[in-house]
């Protein structure tokens, strides 16, 4: 039997509790909802309701402090090989070639030269990088080096694929490219995504689901389907129904926000994170 090039995803009654010297703070409580197998899933939500600690359960590099994930009906307690993650900053490593960066999972999993420098010129072409295998990060634009990134993702064959704000330091017309680009990769590959993103455009533009999440501590507050047909063109925005569904996502979050700004979030907690907050809608 073949192995599969994607996983079915289940959160069941998940919860989050992180301990700090201030106290408990609840990230996420009682979140339940399945990404389906070869499914490109969004997650928006308001500023601290959990969707990178979402993340963080999802590669196993955090255990839920109750409720459990499933991955194809199997409950998930260790890091998995075939799940891998992008981040919003690509932490190439700068003293590496682009080509030996793409390959350094595969070094990792002792793969010989030959091979992983053949697998990394491969998914360089994939992303439109096959000029620059010999530079250095620093003489790559921010998009490429986020292509670069993706690229050393998709080198181990992730049949899930965690992306955390990956476009979130990028300029709107770049962003815009690098969504083109990222759904010709995925289905390429036909992985499973879990994508984080302040952006709703982009989440619709990418997305088959899009799961709004609720202030914190974060649940599921409604499940979006993006039924506009693929493959999506440039105009989209255009679309009548890309708008429907950007006012429905707007108001759901704007509900969120609202209610945070009323006090009646859970209280307040210092983010004890790398990556940017900035620039959220709400
Ligand atoms: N390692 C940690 N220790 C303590 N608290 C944490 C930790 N990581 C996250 N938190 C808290 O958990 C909550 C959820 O954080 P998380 O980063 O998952 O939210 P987010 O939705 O990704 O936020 P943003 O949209 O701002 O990136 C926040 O209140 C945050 O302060």
């Amino acid at each position: 039997m073949s192995a599969p090039v994607a996983n079915e995803i289940r959160f069941e009654g998940l919860g989050l509790e992180y301990t700090t010297k201030a106290g408990p703070i609840q990230a996420i409580k009682n979140l339940t909802g399945t990404v389906p197998a070869g499914k490109f899933v969004s997650l928006i939500g308001p500023s601290g309701c959990g969707k990178s600690s979402l993340l963080d359960i999802a590669s196993s590099l955090v255990r839920p402090t109750s409720g459990s994930m499933l991955v194809d009906g199997k409950e998930v307690r260790e890091p998995r090989a075939s799940t891998s993650m992008v981040f919003q900053e690509a932490a190439l490593l700068p003293w590496r070639t682009i080509l030996d960066n793409v390959a350094f999972p595969l070094e990792v999993r002792g793969v010989g030269k030959r091979a992983r420098h053949d697998r990394a010129r491969e998914l360089l072409r994939t992303v439109g990088l096959e000029g620059f295998a010999e530079q250095r990060p620093n003489s790559l634009s921010g998009g490429m080096r986020q292509r670069a990134a993706i690229a050393r993702a998709l080198s181990t064959e992730p049949t899930l694929l965690l992306m955390d704000e990956p476009f979130g330091a990028l300029d709107q017309q770049t962003r815009m490219i690098m969504c083109t680009q990222l759904t010709e990769i995925w289905e390429q590959f036909g992985c499973t995504v879990l994508f984080v993103t302040h952006d709703i455009g982009e989440a619709i533009a990418l997305s088959d689901l899009v799961w709004v999440m609720s202030r914190r501590p974060g649940s599921i507050k409604r499940e979006v389907v993006v039924d506009l047909p693929r493959p999506r063109a440039a105009d989209l925005p255009t679309n009548p129904r890309f708008q429907e569904l950007e006012a429905e996502l707007w108001s759901l979050l704007r509900e969120e926000a609202d209610a945070m700004h009323l006090g009646t979030s859970t209280g307040s907690a210092t983010k004890d994170r790398t990556h940017s907050t900035a620039g959220d809608p709400v």
